[in-house]
């Protein structure tokens, strides 16, 4: 069978222009798309093995008046595309939506649409099997989708620090981010089969494999394959931390199996984030292709992190840009600037493409070399951004504008100027003609993923053609991406003027042999995109091979179901364990103390009458009578792993170990004391009950030979005395068998809610109707011993499902959550997992209402406008489109 992949893009490469009708509008290809697209390409093809789904956003659709005229019309424009001035006439009748123009459309109108991207891509990519699958977000203000992603993510990734503010901005902006992911894991949800590779990529898709995770496992199949690229630069933790969601993000990134970037630098500097954010720990190897590689342990569960830059498609390139219309224009190029030397720069403008560090540069060259005046010509092509009206991007056009003119003024002439300044987006043709005239080429970059611009110059420079511009030098920022790749280029720092004057002259001087010597090097460093694309899958499909397919893995907990299913319930039990859930595992067992945070958000749960809350944990009485017993009475309690319990509203604890024999605490304790001899750092933990021989403060390697032996010594007594060894985290602990948090919780569930407990009496009463007890029970856990509980609720859905067959809720269940606390890998008989302690603190503010849902990514139900479906504001949206097509009496 043909494997298929679903690749998962920011946007698609197409830009969507509607006329002053719906019906009428026009698809065409965005000019001048990088690499990524490339790739898309490629696996298009049938040919190379795939079975292509592309999944993106439409981008931002535009209206264009123009698409009303005749396909004649519309062809004498084309005629006019060469014309720079008109290409940009043309854009700018290109208006995006405005607020007073919402945009209603059909389903029908969205068919069409949909078979429309369809067919331009299968008529542009040929011979091409791959379906397209647009993400459609017609809300009103559709740029809104990208604020997060360019604003907050963007900067940060480029070593910019956001001002600091009052936070409104960046939450509404970060709403939409979680929305616009949904969106994605909600199509993909449509369209995935299982044993699909789903390929994310880039920073607008940082919550998806995540998301993925949560929907897309279900317990018969395998676990969904999830690989993530990141195109842009990783900064070093100390910019990222810097980002108010930075846990968030990770948390979302890390439910890809495989994560790669561009280099190995940004790859270490990722993997430094997780350790400190999200206390993972990691192991570094070295790959086949000789690149550091790190197998990273979250939450107990792996991730791959590696890197591969990214390529282009030279055999493309070298035909795109050697036709005989670029040769034309060439010629007139070299027309225009006769017995000149032509330096090339095409950047995207921001401020991180180093255009005012080139000007200074280019200033400082004519300054310190006289020679070169009016000999050499820098013609620099700054292309926008959608961010083209921020002030930011104002503020950098002026600076630019100020150094051009000054330049010019000061070293031009009254026929000549030494700095040519385009800011348009250019057509291909156009480019490939200034990069095949180019003497040089200048990179000044100050930050960037990969520069392609570089690639592809290097690529139109190995071929001869009749105008003697082959082989011409590459002058490239050391803070490039691409200079990791290109290590031959002439490399500078940008910051450093004089230097790129002085590389500048020597690259303007250099000798043909000089220059093919060079170019003999770089050539072959040029990555291809059909590599790329291939390593890429290559080492995917042998890393998945390696790990366990079968392995079962949990979703990540769905809170916005959760909060619904919490909601319509009128009876619910929590069952709390309490080390490792509701606080963080700390060295010290006596520091591991609740915040303020936490009691507050249960003092808030436990208000409700409806709600009724227990901490079942392995602590002694003691401890929990300390920290919770003494302040929250109205909670319930059970110490020492189901030995001890104290009811709702009681200040008694029973003892349910009083008939028991322990006798056998004295051997146990005896036996670990030798261990705690050899074992330096490590201690007894004595409870009533239960004994713990504890090793976290030990040398790790240590401590876990010796606890494996300690296991092993304890088991050869364990069942005279009917013992539980059990490890624990960093823990050995021993506890009589007939105890355990699963049978408390079976006496919880079975039982009338809220009523008072009868804890000496064994039996379970089955004949409670089936209304008195609990209908929503969610229940917590990180550890081995938390799994008693979780394996008996799944045992009491069962038989209930057979006992009140027609008493599930509008969910179809009973409103049961067992979660684990710790990765999706980890192997639990929970139905889904919470990463750590911080995501259930967040978890139960949802409930309370501390935290927002919208903070939350689940699996919320979109509307084609990226509205919650049946929310307020999607009904609004529906009656609006209503009165809008009767208004137009549609
Ligand atoms: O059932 P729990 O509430 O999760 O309790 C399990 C054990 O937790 C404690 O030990 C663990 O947490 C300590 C504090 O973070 C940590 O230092 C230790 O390494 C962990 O094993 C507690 O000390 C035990 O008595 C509990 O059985
Ligand atoms: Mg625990």
């Amino acid at each position: 069978m043909t494997p298929r992949i679903i690749n998962c893009v920011g946007q698609l490469p197409y830009k969507i222009q509607l006329g002053s009708n719906n019906d009428k509008y026009k698809v065409s290809l965005i000019e001048g798309n990088g690499p990524l697209y490339s790739s898309l390409h490629y696996l298009s093809n049938p040919e190379n093995g795939y079975e292509q789904h592309i999944v993106g956003w439409t981008g931002e659709l535009k209206r264009n008046s123009s698409i009303d005229l005749s396909v004649k019309d519309l062809k004498l424009q084309k005629k006019n595309k060469d014309n720079t001035a008109d290409a940009n006439a043309n854009a700018n009748s290109n208006q995006p939506i405005s607020d007073e123009d919402p945009l209603y459309l059909t389903k029908e109108q969205l068919q069409n649409l949909n078979g429309a991207i369809q067919s331009k891509y299968s008529k542009d990519v040929s011979p091409s099997n791959a379906q397209i699958h647009p993400v459609w977000l017609l809300r009103r203000n559709q740029s809104s989708w990208r604020n997060y992603a360019e604003n907050i993510i963007w900067p940060t990734f480029h070593y910019i620090l956001n001002q600091s503010n009052d936070g409104e901005n960046e939450t509404n902006w970060w709403y939409d981010y979680v929305k616009f992911n949904e969106a994605y894991a909600q199509k993909i949800g449509e369209i995935y089969t299982p044993g699909d590779i789903i390929w994310i990529h880039d920073y607008y898709l940082l919550l998806l494999p995540q998301l993925l995770k949560m929907n897309l496992q279900n317990d018969d199949s395998a676990p969904p394959i999830i690989t993530y690229f990141h195109h842009a630069p990783w900064p070093s933790n100390e910019y990222f931390r810097c980002l108010p969601r930075r846990k968030q993000i990770l948390d979302g990134m890390v439910g890809a199996d495989r994560i790669t970037f561009q280099n190995e630098s940004f790859a270490r500097h990722f993997v430094s984030s997780c350790k400190r954010l999200l206390d993972s720990t990691s192991k570094m190897s070295i790959n086949k292709r000789d690149k550091q590689q790190y197998h990273v342990s979250v939450y107990g569960g792996d991730v791959m992190v590696d890197s591969l830059p990214i390529g282009v498609d030279k055999e493309k390139l070298l035909n795109d840009a050697f036709t005989k219309d670029i040769d034309d224009k060439v010629i007139s190029i070299k027309q225009a600037y006769q017995d000149k030397k032509i330096i090339i720069g095409r950047d995207r403008f921001d401020s991180v493409r180093g255009v005012v560090q080139k000007l200074r540069a280019f200033e400082t060259f004519l300054a310190m070399y006289p020679e070169w005046r009016n000999k050499v010509v820098l013609i620099q092509v700054s292309t926008p951004t959608t961010n083209k009206d921020s002030p930011q991007t104002i503020k950098l056009e002026q600076q630019v504008n100020e150094l051009v003119n000054s330049i010019n003024s000061r070293y031009g002439t009254l026929n000549f100027s030494p700095v040519q300044h385009y800011y348009m987006r250019i057509p291909n043709d156009v480019y490939y003609s200034l990069m095949r005239v180019a003497d040089l080429c200048l990179i000044t970059t100050v930050r960037d993923g990969i520069n392609t611009t570089a690639f592809e110059y290097v690529t139109i420079k190995s071929k001869t053609s009749a105008f003697n511009c082959a082989n011409n030098p590459l002058i490239l920022s050391e803070f490039s991406g691409s200079s990791i790749v290109l290590k031959d280029s002439i490399l500078i720092n940008p910051w450093d003027s004089v230097a790129v004057a002085k590389e500048t002259h020597k690259a303007l001087i250099m000798t043909n042999e000089e220059k093919s010597m060079l170019q003999g090097k770089l050539y072959p460093q040029v990555p291809t995109i059909q590599n790329w694309t291939e390593i890429y899958l290559e080492t995917l499909n042998q890393m998945m091979n390696k790990s366990n397919q079968n392995k079962k893995m949990s979703p990540a907990l769905n809170r916005p179901i959760l909060f619904e299913n919490y909601n319509s319930a009128k009876r619910r039990l929590f069952c709390f364990d309490y080390d490792g859930t509701l606080t963080p595992i700390v060295k010290d067992p006596a520091a591991a103390i609740p915040t303020a945070r936490l009691y507050s958000i249960i003092e808030k749960l436990s208000r409700d009458p409806k709600n009724q809350i227990w901490i079942i944990s392995g602590r002694d009485q003691k401890f929990l009578n300390k920290w919770w017993g003494s302040k929250f009475k109205q909670l319930g309690l059970s110490a020492e792993h189901g030995c001890f319990i104290r009811d709702v509203n009681s200040d008694d604890w029973i003892n349910l170990t009083e008939q028991t024999d322990m006798s056998w605490q004295k051997k146990v304790i005896f036996t670990m004391e030798e261990f705690v001899d050899k074992t330096p750092g490590s201690f007894i933990e004595k409870k009533k009950c239960a004994i713990v021989w504890h090793y976290r403060r030990s040398v790790p390697e240590l401590g876990e030979f010796n606890a494996e032996s300690l296991k092993n010594n304890l088991l050869q007594f364990a069942d005279d005395y009917n013992l539980e060894v059990m490890e624990g985290k960093a823990n050995i602990e021993v506890r009589p068998r007939i105890f355990n948090k699963g049978e408390i919780v079976k006496k919880l569930i079975w039982h009338k809610h809220s009523g008072e407990q009868d804890f000496a009496n064994n039996e379970i009463n089955k004949s409670l109707p089936k209304d008195s007890m609990p209908d929503f029970v969610l229940c917590l856990g990180d550890d081995a011993t938390d799994e008693d509980m979780f394996r008996q609720m799944n045992s009491i859905e069962e038989e209930w499902s057979t006992m009140y067959p027609k008493d599930k809720n509008k969910f179809n269940n009973f409103g049961f959550y067992p979660v684990t606390v710790g990765s999706s890998s980890k192997q639990t008989v929970a139905k889904a997992h919470l990463t750590d302690p911080q995501q259930v603190i967040e978890t139960l503010g949802l409930l309370v209402g501390d935290v927002s849902i919208f903070q939350s990514p689940g699996t919320v139900d979109l509307d084609t406008r990226g509205h919650v479906k049946n929310s307020p504001s999607s009904k609004k949206s529906e009656e609006a489109a209503v009165a809008y097509a009767e208004r137009n009496g549609n």
